[in-house]
């Protein structure tokens, strides 16, 4: 199944139908008595059962072994791998940068390669997110991950992901984003050989596209570019470990066949890929800075209208035309938790200090901006038309606090002298005297 060119199916949150096997999907009801091919009928929902029409997710998936037939689960080891706040350390109240995340010595896949830098929330309370790298040069081979906490959100920065999933096969390149739901059963394989990434773990409600408000019905993400795998299994007998990630710990067992033997599925719960090339970016077009929420991608909503759990922001090519502005981010600070990566280039606000593979973590009400260079700078820059090109920033942001982990704090990645390049904002003050 992996060596065929790949296809999609476009669109975002629809109802898809897709077979391998012409044939496979069963017409006009989802459990037959005998499903066609004597595959076996399986729901996954994504959703509970009785969630809003708007908000349900869930698909039927016709395979050749129901996912029941497995072995028993044992503990697996992987410490770097943490869950929620109570995973973490103490919290500072300061900005904390980190300098890009080097590569371990020694070849780890996806699962092992995984290392937790903050996170908060909590999986068991469905509140929060995760943000790790990944730092992985071997392909998952005959290993699958399961992951009941939350639903993996990748943003790759070197090196290709090629996604099995067991809905079908998707690759992502740095600059495109991927999403698995819930609970799927996917392996990460690596073509390009070592690869690092960041993931959003997602323990709350599933990322969707925000609403549009006035700026109308077209632009943001678009629907039509998210784009999900069609249909197609693996074949092969021969044991498989599946590692499972339930209740913020690693389980392991090992079963005699492949878990990508879906034939033929239908439904809306659906692994996708996106290129941010396509984001249609709104920015001001007379003076000002605007809020980053234009730039929102995907949301992931909390039960407070307005306040996400998570919302995952770009910020990409663009031109900068605002008069008589400051055209950088403005020195703030925020409710809500802002954790941002860089995939390549440079930022605006840290042109020199914030690094592609690295990243930051600007917490609830904790100040910060432009560093002192980029201050002056844009402070005295002609306000001509400007491309900002060949960079591609992100955030999660969260109205949960992100608590770091000891291995973020502590494994000599941490930029310890983050907080000096504001100290050469001295006391400019032109006016009278008090
Ligand atoms: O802090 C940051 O760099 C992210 C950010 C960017 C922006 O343009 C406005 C607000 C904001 O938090
Ligand atoms: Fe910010």
């Amino acid at each position: 199944m992996t060596d065929a060119p790949l296809s999609y199916l476009s669109g975002f949150g629809n109802e898809f139908a897709t077979e391998a096997a012409p044939g496979a999907l069963p017409i006009g009801r989802n459990s037959p008595q005998r499903a066609p091919f004597d595959l076996y009928a399986e729901l996954i929902s994504g959703t509970a059962f009785t969630a809003p029409r708007a908000a349900n997710r869930r698909t039927w998936l016709y395979r050749r072994q129901p996912s029941v037939v497995t072995g028993a689960y044992q503990p697996y080891e992987q410490p770097l791998w943490t869950t929620g706040a109570a995973g973490g350390v103490v919290v500072p109240p300061e900005p904390l940068r980190w300098n890009p995340f080097p590569m371990p010595e020694a070849a780890h896949d996806f699962v092992d390669g995984l290392r937790t830098v903050v996170a908060n929330g909590d999986a068991d309370a469905q509140t929060g997110i995760a943000a790790h790298v990944y730092l992985a040069s071997r392909s998952m081979d005959r290993r699958a991950l399961v992951n009941a906490d939350g639903e993996m959100l990748f943003v790759p920065q070197q090196g290709r992901l090629r996604l099995v999933t067991e809905l079908g096969v998707l690759e992502a390149k740095p600059g495109e984003i991927a999403l698995v739901p819930r609970g799927m059963a996917f392996k990460v394989e690596l073509p390009d050989g070592p690869s690092r990434g960041y993931v959003c773990e997602n323990y709350g409600a599933f990322f969707r596209l925000p609403e549009l408000g006035p700026i109308g019905s077209n632009g943001l993400a678009n629907a039509r570019d998210f784009l999900t795998p069609v249909a197609a299994w693996e074949d092969g007998a021969g044991e498989y470990e599946i590692i499972k990630k339930f209740g913020g710990r690693l389980w392991r067992s090992t079963q005699g066949h492949t878990p990508f033997n879906v034939v033929a599925w239908h439904g809306n719960l659906v692994p996708f890929k996106y290129d941010t090339a396509h984001f249609m970016t709104i920015g001001s077009i007379s003076y000002d800075h605007p809020d980053p929420s234009i730039f929102t991608v995907l949301t992931s909503p909390s039960d407070t209208p307005g306040t996400a759990n998570c919302d995952f922001v770009i910020f990409p090519p663009r031109w900068m035309v605002a008069e008589d502005t400051f055209r950088p981010p403005w020195y703030h600070r925020n409710l809500m938790s802002e954790f941002m990566g860089l995939v390549y280039g440079q930022y605006d606000a840290k042109p020199e200090g914030f690094k592609p593979g690295g990243a930051s973590l600007h917490n609830c009400m904790v100040p910060h901006g432009p560093d002192a260079e980029a201050f002056e700078k844009a402070s005295t820059a002609p306000l001509s038309p400007h491309k900002l090109d060949n960079t591609l920033a992100f955030m999660f942001e969260s109205r949960y606090r992100f608590v770091p982990t000891q291995y973020a704090m502590t494994s000599g990645t941490l930029d310890t002298a983050y907080a000096h390049c504001w100290q050469g904002l001295k006391d400019q003050f032109r006016g009278a005297k008090a």
